[in-house]
């Protein structure tokens, strides 16, 4: 044996035994998040055991972080984790999720990062049926795009917030990097045509004028349609994300395409349980109100009056007839904190009609 061949059968002795010792570790956690499960469906009563714990998740990940001494860097240890608790959450109940689909979408990659990869991720064709089902239970949760940072608010998700009495149980951010892709009978010089979400060509306008000013954009349902369809066409481009890549196994002829390279877009995720306190949180509310002099003040006063930060507000039309608008806002906190109840008191003395949209943990990763 060698210098090297020795070297490396020590180190190598030494990650076996390592390794012997995270298996045991690894499944002594999973016998516990079992019992942690029947404990759980023990003191429910009669009510729907409530397996998935947002608040929890968002703690261990954070604490993960924190006492991270690397050299393995935070945010990679903290992603072996979020699978560690994937596997453990579907031991105790199998996890089904909704997203805008189809396969291979960005908010299919934003369902894997929240959920991890032991939650089965279905595929829906619009987002009121990404609603639709988890309200009638048909997936335990969904994940929705709520606003990308290049393109503002995703103001259909808004709306349906108003149709559905759904809460919001997390958020997420996902960086947005964009491919130019075609298959691997197209010629580069030879493209007649790219694919996209009309979103995704908002994204990538500049460059696609630098680059490709005189081929047609043909605007489509989501990038992974386009990206499937670009898996079948001579000629033909499209504009899609890493997942649609491997899953259409299309070439990559450029990428990062996006505009602004710190294009992100944030989702929520969609149940019908309130979530506890994590000790850092938003919440998300929904106020009607009509178009009358100080109307905006009477709305964000109170959080002023109770030192509450707002994290985002957005006006939509309410469609209810005359000029009354819907204002979808984001603070810091949790409903149950003593600041935020008295806010929420407040805006409903005022005859707002106010929807509490629910409280969550802050993302994470
Ligand atoms: O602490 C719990 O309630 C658990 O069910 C355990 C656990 C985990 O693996 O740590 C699993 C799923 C929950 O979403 C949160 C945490």
């Amino acid at each position: 044996m060698t210098e090297q061949e020795q070297a490396l059968k020590v180190l190598r002795d030494q990650i076996d035994s390592i390794d012997k010792q995270i298996h045991v570790l690894l499944n002594q956690r999973a016998t516990c998040a079992q019992r942690v499960a029947e404990v759980k469906q023990q003191y429910q009563g009669n009510e729907i055991a409530v397996f998935y714990r947002p608040e929890r998740e968002a703690q261990v990940l954070k604490r993960v972080m924190e006492r991270n001494k690397g050299p393995l860097a935070d945010k990679e240890v903290a992603r072996l984790f979020r699978e560690i608790m994937s596997v453990c959450l579907a031991l105790e109940k199998p996890m089904r999720v909704a997203f805008l689909g189809p396969e291979g979408t960005f908010t299919q990659q934003a369902a894997l990062k929240h959920f991890g990869h032991s939650a089965q991720s279905a595929p829906m064709t619009t987002l009121d049926l990404v609603f639709r089902e988890v309200e009638a239970g048909a997936a335990h949760y969904g994940v929705v795009p709520i606003e990308n940072s290049t393109e503002g608010m995703a103001t259909h998700t808004l709306d349906l917030f108003k149709r559905f009495n759904l809460r919001i149980c997390g958020e997420l951010e996902l960086k947005i990097h964009h491919h130019l892709l075609i298959n691997d009978n197209t010629d580069p010089e030879l493209i007649t045509r790219i694919y996209a979400h009309q979103e995704s060509f908002a994204q990538c306008r500049s460059w696609l004028e630098a680059n490709y000013p005189r081929v047609d954009h043909v605007a489509i349902s989501s990038n992974a349609e386009g990206a499937r369809l670009a898996s079948l066409e001579v000629g033909a481009a499209a504009i899609a994300g890493d997942m649609a890549v491997d899953l259409y196994r299309l070439r990559i002829l450029e990428r990062n395409i996006e505009d602004q390279s710190d294009n992100s877009t944030r989702f929520l995720i969609l149940g019908d349980q309130d979530v506890g306190p994590s000790g850092d949180d938003k919440t998300s509310i929904l106020m009607c109100a009509h178009d009358k002099p100080g109307v905006l003040y009477t709305l964000l006063e109170p959080f002023h009056r109770h030192g509450i930060s707002l994290t985002r507000i957005e006006t939509r039309p309410a469609h209810q007839g005359g000029w009354s608008y819907l204002f979808y806002i984001d603070f810091e906190g949790h409903a149950d904190e003593p600041q935020v109840q008295k806010v929420l008191s407040d805006l409903e003395a005022s005859s707002v009609e106010l929807k509490l949209l629910g409280s969550y943990p802050k993302a994470v990763l």
